[in-house]
């Protein structure tokens, strides 16, 4: 990591330990109500794998489902940057997006993300290109309508990691641990990092 992202990597690791050490407080108008502040961001556990395992592809096309405020792009982005890939993150509020690219810029590391607004479901099918990692990290309802959208842009050796599988509990996210495993082509795990990640790997017996 260079000094501008560790720099970047500590502000929001602030912002994490404050946001989790507050008693929960619902914002106006609910979590989709347009002045939700919380950044519900992965810890640097789960940031720090989801870069060693984005690191380990060849020039990967990354896409990440929910940018929020921004943190867990950094490290996909920093990801991308290394391994001469690019991240593609899909957010559906303009001014968390924002926010999330005025860090990527502090990071230096705007150039390697593209920042998309709008509902991912709607969006993964307008995607061109073919995906090598995809992060999904969303609400949780969405998970299963996201994977029908992506899995069939996977290239082999395509990796994927969902976050909070395990915490907290949601039938979107047990829902997806079914899908995702039922699908062809699938090797997948379930591992305690953080708040719970299913990590799998699509391995197709006869790739196209
Ligand atoms: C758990 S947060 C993402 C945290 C982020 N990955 C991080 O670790 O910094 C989930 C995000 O998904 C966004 N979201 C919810 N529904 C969405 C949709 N249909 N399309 C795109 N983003 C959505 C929410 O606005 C929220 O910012």
């Amino acid at each position: 990591m260079d000094a501008k992202v560790t720099e970047v990597l500590e502000l929001y690791h602030a912002r994490i330990r404050e946001e989790r050490s507050a008693p929960w407080q619902e914002p106006p108008g609910g979590q989709d109500g347009g002045q939700d502040l919380h950044m519900y961001a992965i810890g640097p556990e789960t940031g720090q794998l989801l870069n060693i395992l984005a690191r380990s592809l060849g020039t990967p096309t990354i896409l990440e489902l929910g940018t929020s405020f921004g943190y867990s792009g950094i490290w996909l982005a920093e990801a991308a940057r290394a391994s001469g890939g690019r991240l593609v993150t899909m957010e559906l509020h303009a001014y968390k997006s924002a926010h999330a690219r005025e860090m990527a810029e502090r990071a230096g590391l705007a150039d390697w993300i593209d920042f998309r607004v709008g509902d991912a479901v709607r969006m993964i099918g307008e995607l061109p290109d073919k995906l090598d990692f995809v992060f999904v990290d969303l609400w949780k309802e969405l998970y299963v309508p996201c994977l029908e959208a992506f899995y069939p842009k996977l290239n082999p050796g395509a990796i994927l990691v969902a976050d909070n599988m395990l915490r907290p509990v949601s039938e979107g996210a047990r829902a997806y641990g079914r899908a995702i495993r039922a699908k062809p082509g699938i090797d997948s795990v379930l591992l305690p990092v953080g708040t719970g990640i299913e990590v799998s790997r699509y391995a197709p017996a006869n790739p196209a």
